[in-house]
């Protein structure tokens, strides 16, 4: 089966860009090539999204067109109109659904637009939905998988960087948004950057949730869990979503992370009994009091360059089994994250990137 599609490429790294800077939804009439092309016979364009070179050394009908309007103003019926975003690298396809409170697709579609092979590829698909409790916006989110996590810290980035591309604003917006884990109020920074106010981390054992029994208060700090015949210590902290975090095996040095067998390892954690909604796990390696490396195995996700929520977990774990401070920097494979668990008011809050990739249009 062939999939139809348009795209569209910024024409300069979407790395360098910044919110204040460069609007790519309002481009000038040469600031954007149209592409149209078959998902299925231009896979390298779809793999290696951020080179123009590639795509038209694919021999696409480029550039057919330019537009002063916005893309992601389409709104041709029976075309879904996408947005594709990164957050160190954690990706995401996402969807102005403002005018609905039903997701535009369901999981199977999904799963196939996930694909790395046969779809866009990203680790998860994403909808701006109208606010509900007197919120701005609601933020869904589907895992590649096609299973729904409660939230997702690189997405909800994301998610700010296109609403403010999608209204059209300009300079410092916070938004508060309904997610499966509350309220969640990310804020768009002047140098672009976006700093989330994650709420407080759940601790309570039942709550996160894990079956190991607590030994801290209702809280798991820092106990055995027996992983196909290896002890590893673990701290579950769930922020909005489960996360069980590992500084290394019973009585080991600190943790390599490198040298982790993390796909072999990292699904034996992921659909452990002791995790009954499952869970995402950070292996976690400790620079210093305030700065420390992590790899993340996701649920429903796998292995992915970065993970906001797990990376505040990582901290609060830190702080909780006295290996680092309450102010640091979580150095993913996808690049570094600001993380502070404020003592004051017992949030976590997280500040980092998120950029626009391309967009593209699919037929339904
Ligand atoms: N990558 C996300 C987390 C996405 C959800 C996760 N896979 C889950 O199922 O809980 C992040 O940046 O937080």
């Amino acid at each position: 089966m062939a999939i139809a599609a348009t795209i569209s490429l910024p024409l300069t790294s979407p790395a360098r860009r910044s919110l204040t800077s460069v609007n790519p939804f309002r481009p000038s009439s040469t600031s954007f090539s149209t592409f149209h092309y078959n998902l299925f016979t231009a896979p390298y364009a779809v793999k290696y999204p951020n080179s123009r070179l590639v795509a038209s050394s694919m021999s696409i009908e480029a550039p057919v067109k330019t537009s002063s309007t916005s893309f992601l103003d389409r709104k041709e019926s029976g075309f879904l109109h996408f947005a594709k975003y990164h957050g160190l690298g954690n990706d995401f396809v996402l969807i102005d659904n403002r005018d609905s409170s039903e997701p535009k697709i369901g999981t199977e579609k999904a799963v196939q637009l996930c694909d790395r092979n046969f779809g866009i590829g990203a680790d998860g698909v994403m909808f701006v939905m109208p606010g509900i409790n007197g919120t701005d916006y609601t933020m869904r989110i589907f895992n590649s998988d096609g299973s729904e996590p409660e939230m997702c810290g690189n997405g909800i980035r994301c998610f700010a960087k296109f609403i403010a591309q999608l209204e059209n604003l300009h300079g410092r917006h916070s938004f508060t948004v309904h997610t499966g884990a509350g309220l969640i109020v990310p804020e768009i920074v002047e140098d672009g950057n976006v700093r989330v106010d994650m709420g407080e981390p759940i601790l309570k054992a039942s709550e996160v949730p894990t079956r190991l029994p607590s030994n801290k208060g209702h809280a798991v700090v820092k106990s055995e869990l027996d992983v196909d015949g290896v002890i590893w210590d673990v701290t579950c902290v769930s922020m909005g979503n489960p996360h069980c975090v590992t500084f290394g095996t019973k009585g080991s040095e600190n943790l390599l992370v490198d040298e982790l067998k993390l796909a072999d390892v990292g699904p034996r954690f992921e659909h452990h009994a002791m995790f009954p909604a499952r869970t995402n796990t950070e292996f976690v390696e400790v620079l210093s009091d305030s700065h420390l490396k992590m790899r993340v195995w996701e649920r429903g996700a796998g292995a992915t360059l970065a993970c906001g929520t797990g990376a505040c977990a990582v901290v609060v774990a830190a702080v909780l089994e006295g290996r680092a401070g309450r102010n640091c920097t979580v150095d993913l494979p996808g690049g570094p994250l600001q993380i502070e668990w404020r003592e004051e008011d017992n949030h976590v809050y997280m500040t980092g990137p998120a950029e626009v990739v391309f967009y593209g249009s699919l037929p339904l």
